[in-house]
């Protein structure tokens, strides 16, 4: 294959040419060279299943596949420092977040280009480079506005870096005129940036990789860690990777998903959040599957619980660890209300242990004791509860995974998710990918819940609780109601510099357009610099 060349859209600078240097450019290419033209057909096999779904399919455990289910096997033995990761704390690839969230009392940060992060072009070029000074050791920050220095501390907490998913792409960089996939540019960027710091370190090169649909993605990025170990002469496993089981297509598949990649996988892990996106997505069609207010999709309800016993289970099965996921409440400055929140967190971290993660999420440094100390009091000195196998419980079938939700549809939640759907955007669009609104923590994929379950009951008609039918009309009037609320709570300023009316406009255009669009962040990318 000839040498290609990638072209760059944006004008280079200091930051952009310190990380895509000659040789690294040269990496990526190869990789976009060599794998992109998949990408292509693993999006198309997402629309197939997708229109099967619509035809009035549901998604279940494939028999083509079940050999690999009923067989044994085991995935590679997790490395030594990432057997213990009771507490992770995610957050953006922002300089000051990351030194604070490296600082935090976890024992991992997931470094998110992804959920957490709006893909702007700065904020991407510039995440590398926070993540590579991360990974030296010399990453630090004198924050002029707040007169704040920050400093890494002692033994930081163990750095993975979450990627894009495989629908976005990075439109800044293409080949022959083509965008090129953003997940091998955060890769092979991180790769190719820490790769000899990280091993010099003692440690591996550790990803999390979001959305996957299909147990052939994980083949793919399979390819992808062999092609780059190889090519810089690594032993196989240098590269490790937690998968996001976070879409309904994927649950269904998770031995397939462990086994095309067992080389490398270390752990999967509940994206709870764009799990009940997803549910909602695939099942768009499925009048009986229609999900209740968003406020009452917790993690209790039996076809979540479901989804987090048959993870662990199947993980717990193949030596791989078991991960929960993210409880959106943040700390509150009020001492009653922040009791309530602690409560609530330990709660759900309590019913994620009970049923057998290895460790869980949060948002926010200030949950960091409360959690810790729920795996503390059950685990001790014990690292993980890899041995707690659960090969006895009764069996968790395609039925239950896909039991419809109880729940109200009210018209108080309508109104919710119109203004959070409406200030995520709006922060999105500004190059902030992650946001407190009304208390809780909103990212691509809570935002992703608000706006397809308006969606969804404008499709299928659906009444709320005072009887009123959901229309497009009636969310007409709500959204210009709620967006005056939500003028008067930023205030004029904040609305004209802020993105606002973008985000209306988007937002009230995908929420009544007939085809559900896929990722609120596509038709968002456009308005990104
Ligand atoms: C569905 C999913 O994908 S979940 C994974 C993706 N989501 C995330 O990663 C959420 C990450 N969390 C966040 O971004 C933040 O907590 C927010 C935006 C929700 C709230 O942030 P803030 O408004 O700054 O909160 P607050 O003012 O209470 O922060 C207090 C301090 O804690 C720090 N902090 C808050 N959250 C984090 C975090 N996740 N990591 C590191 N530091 C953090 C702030 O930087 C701030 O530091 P400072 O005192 O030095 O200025
Ligand atoms: O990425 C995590 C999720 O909940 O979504
Ligand atoms: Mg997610």
């Amino acid at each position: 294959m000839s040498k290609a060349s990638l072209q760059f859209t944006q004008p280079s600078d200091n930051a952009s040419e310190q990380i895509f240097s000659e040789q690294a450019k040269d990496f990526l290419a190869e990789l976009v060279q060599q794998f992109a033209p998949a990408v292509d057909q693993l999006l198309s096999t997402r629309e197939e299943a997708q229109k099967a779904y619509d035809s009035g399919a549901l998604p279940d455990f494939d028999p083509a596949t079940a050999d690999i289910r009923n067989s044994d096997w085991q995935v590679a033995p997790v490395p030594k420092d990432l057997q213990k990761r009771r507490l992770e704390i995610t957050g953006p690839v922002e300089r000051k977040m990351v030194i604070n969230a490296l600082n935090a009392d976890v024992d991992v940060f997931m470094a998110d280009f992804e959920d957490a992060q709006s893909p702007t072009w700065q904020g991407m070029v510039h995440g590398q480079l926070n993540l590579r000074d991360a990974n030296a050791g010399t990453i630090s920050l004198d924050d002029e506005k707040s007169g704040k220095s920050y400093r890494l501390q002692e033994d930081p907490a163990l750095l993975i870096a979450r990627v894009r998913g495989l629908h976005l792409p990075e439109k800044h960089i293409q080949l022959d005129g083509k965008a090129v996939p953003g997940a091998l540019v955060d890769f092979a960027m991180y790769f190719f940036h820490n790769y000899k710091q990280r091993l010099q370190n003692g440690s591996g090169v550790y990803f999390y990789l979001p959305k996957l649909q299909h147990h052939k993605e994980a083949a793919w990025w399979s390819e992808v860690f062999h092609f780059t170990e190889q090519k810089f002469g690594l032993p196989t496993g240098t590269i490790r990777a937690t998968i996001l089981i976070e879409t309904l297509p994927a649950v269904f598949q998770m031995h397939e998903i462990l086994h095309s990649l067992k080389e490398h996988i270390v752990a999967l892990n509940c994206g709870r959040w764009d799990y009940i996106f997803s549910y909602i997505k695939t099942l768009r069609a499925h009048p009986d599957r229609i999900l209740p207010d968003r406020q009452s999709v917790s993690m209790d309800k039996p076809f979540l619980n479901a989804y987090s016993r048959l993870l662990i289970r199947t993980c717990h099965k193949r030596g791989a660890l078991a991960m929960g996921g993210m409880a959106a409440f943040i700390p509150s400055k009020d001492a009653s209300e922040n009791k309530k929140i602690l409560d609530k967190v330990r709660a759900d971290k309590e019913q994620e242990f009970g049923n057998g993660h290895d460790g869980t999420w949060i948002a926010h440094p200030g949950l960091a004791e409360t959690v810790k100390a729920v795996y503390q009091k059950h685990l001790g000195d014990k690292p993980n509860q890899l041995d707690v196998t659960r090969q006895d419980d009764t069996e968790i079938s395609a039925e239950l995974l896909l039991q419809p939700c109880p729940g109200e549809r009210t018209e108080q939640g309508m109104r919710t998710n119109i203004r959070v759907a409406v200030q995520y955007i709006a922060a999105w669009i500004s190059g902030r990918g992650c946001v407190p609104i009304y208390g809780l923590m909103e990212d691509a994929a809570t935002a992703e819940i608000s706006r397809t379950s308006i969606w969804q009951w404008i499709q299928h008609e659906q009444p709320l609780s005072d009887g009123r039918v959901v229309t497009k009309s009636l969310f007409a009037d709500m959204l210009a109601e709620e967006a005056q609320v939500v003028r008067t709570e930023v205030g004029e300023e904040r609305w004209a510099s802020e993105n606002f009316d973008k985000a209306v406009k988007l937002f009230s255009s995908i929420t009544t357009a007939d085809q559900l669009t896929e990722f609120l962040t596509l038709p968002g990318y456009d308005l990104l610099p």
